[in-house]
C-alpha cells in the first residue's frame, strides 16, 4: 500500500444502522482531502438497505464516483444487494487483509461495513487501506473479467 489514494470522489450511502458511521466516515474522508456524495440515508429513520445500494452504486456506474462505500447493520444485506447490480464488485470488509486483496485481487469498486459489527477507528482504518490500493492486474484481470462474463448469463 503506498500512502496516496487511488481514488478521490467516494459515494457514501447507508441505512438506518449506519447512519452514524456514515456520517464519521463522510467526514473523515472530508479531512483526508477526498470528496465524499452523501448518497443517504439522511436520518435515523428506517429504511430498506437495497434502495440506498442501488442509489449509491449509480454514482459509481455513472462515473460521478470513482467508488463506493455503503453501510447497514452488518453489512451483508447491503453487499448482497450491491452484487446484484452489474459492474458492481463489492466487498464486506472486517479485516485489513481481505480489505487489501479484495482491491489488489478483485478489482472491488465498493466497500461494505457493518456497523453493528465494528468499531469507528476500524472502519476508517479499512476504508484508508482500500482507497489507497490500487488493483494488482494481469491474471487477476482475467478472473475479473470472467466474474464480468456472468453478468451476460
Ligand atoms: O440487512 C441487514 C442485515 O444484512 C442490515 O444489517 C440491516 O441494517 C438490518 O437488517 C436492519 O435491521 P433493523 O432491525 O430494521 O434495524
Amino acid at each position: 500500500m503506498t500512502n496516496e489514494f487511488v481514488f478521490s470522489r467516494i459515494a457514501v450511502g447507508s441505512d438506518h444502522a449506519g447512519f452514524q458511521l456514515k456520517n464519521q466516515l463522510i467526514q473523515w474522508l472530508s479531512d483526508q482531502g477526498l470528496t465524499p456524495i452523501d448518497c443517504g440515508c439522511y436520518s435515523e429513520e428506517s429504511v430498506d438497505y437495497p434502495n440506498i445500494a442501488e442509489a449509491t452504486c449509480e454514482k459509481v456506474l455513472s462515473k460521478e464516483a470513482d467508488c463506493a462505500l455503503l453501510i447497514c447493520g452488518t453489512g451483508i444485506g447491503i453487499s448482497i444487494a450491491a452484487n446484484k447490480i452489474d459492474g458492481i464488485r463489492a466487498a464486506l470488509c472486517t479485516d485489513c487483509f481481505s480489505t487489501k486483496y479484495t482491491r489488489l485481487h478483485n478489482d472491488a469498486n465498493v466497500i461494505c461495513f457493518g456497523a453493528r459489527v465494528i468499531a469507528g477507528g476500524l472502519a476508517e482504518e479499512l476504508l484508508s487501506i482500500f482507497l489507497k490500493t490500487p488493483f494488482e492486474g494481469g491474471r487477476h484481470q482475467r478472473r475479473v473479467d470472467l466474474i464480468t462474463a456472468l453478468e451476460q448469463k
